[in-house]
């Protein structure tokens, strides 16, 4: 009788650490139907304890990791170890009753009672952790003031369409006489151009191509698929809607401000070994556009 007391007293003790526990907590059988959901785990996931005792742990599951998830914990009850850590290199996911997708992070142990596996797993929403990494990682790839895409970026990016044997061009471009800008209408105009110059570029160059920052008044366009005469092309276009003006832009308080560019273009050949070769030759071209005159397109190679 003592024994019975003292066993319904631990399991209330119990059942009231679990409910009151930061964390999901959710208990599996050996067919992965759940034995326990507490209170957490109905704040995660959406559902009553009710509704989900007895039901396939998959219901909480992505269907894209349910097959995946099987496996793991059919190796993970035959391994010796009792407890580990999922996959932290991967994101894992929950899913929501309402069909959202939860970043999660989860501990897993076993237990044998009868001779049978248990599992239990806790689960952490990451969810405001996952967007702070996902911010630090915007913030590092992309220009604060342009919003395009930041050297290192560009860099990554560029390097790896290299890789492949697809067509490229690269357009080096510079607005002209620069400091005359900024002179003129002061630092923030010298910004507001900026801004303007960036809209502008990734709009007449296309989504299908990227368009990135170098960094002061110097951009960098890589183009996908892109033969020589197309890259001419569509350099000779941006160059000329700036200059004539031929673009609607809403510039800050209707202050609009003139503007050109040069532009050096060099495409990838078949001795370009390196990204590295292929920007050095739009360099040269952009450094013989500024000789020539400013406002102007110079192809190199
Ligand atoms: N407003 C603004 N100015 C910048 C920024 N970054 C660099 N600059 C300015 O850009 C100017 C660049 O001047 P230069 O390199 O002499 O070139 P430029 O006057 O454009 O002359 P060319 O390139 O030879 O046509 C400098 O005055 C820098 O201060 C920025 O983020 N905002």
């Amino acid at each position: 009788m003592l024994l019975m007391h003292d066993l319904e007293v631990s399991t209330s003790r119990f059942r009231s650490v679990v409910d009151a526990a930061y964390d999901a907590i959710i208990t599996i059988d050996q067919q992965h139907h759940i034995t326990l959901f507490n209170r957490a785990a109905e704040g995660l996931f959406g559902y009553d304890q009710e509704e989900m005792l007895d039901q396939p742990l998959e219901v909480l599951l992505p269907p894209a990791a349910r097959e995946g998830h099987r496996g793991y914990v059919h190796q993970f009850a035959r391994s010796p170890v009792r407890s580990r850590q999922m996959d932290e290199r991967n994101r894992i996911y929950g899913l929501h009753k309402d069909g959202s997708r939860i970043p999660v992070e989860i501990a897993i142990s076993k237990i044998t009672v009868n001779g049978l596996v248990e599992f239990t797993a806790i689960i952490r929403d990451i969810t405001d952790k996952v967007h702070l990494v996902d911010l630090l990682h915007r913030q590092a790839a992309v220009d604060d003031l342009t919003g395009l895409p930041n050297r290192r970026e560009f860099n990554d990016v560029a390097r790896s369409l290299f890789e492949t044997e697809n067509p490229l061009s690269i357009l080096m471009m510079d607005l002209d006489n620069f400091k005359l800008v900024n002179d003129t209408y002061g630092h923030e105009g010298g910004d507001d151009v900026l801004k303007a110059f960036a809209s502008i570029a990734r709009e007449t160059i296309g989504k299908e191509h990227i368009v990135a920052r170098l960094g002061g008044e110097e951009f960098v366009a890589c183009l996908i698929n892109t033969n020589k005469e197309e890259a001419l092309q569509i350099a000779e276009n941006l160059r000329k809607k700036i200059s004539d003006r031929d673009f609607s832009y809403s510039w800050p308080e209707d202050r609009a401000i003139p503007f050109t560019l040069s532009i050096g273009v060099a495409v990838k050949g078949t001795k370009d070994r390196e990204m590295s070769n292929l920007l050095r030759r739009a360099d040269e071209g952009l450094y013989l556009a500024k000789e020539n005159g400013r406002n102007r397109v110079e192809a190199i190679g």
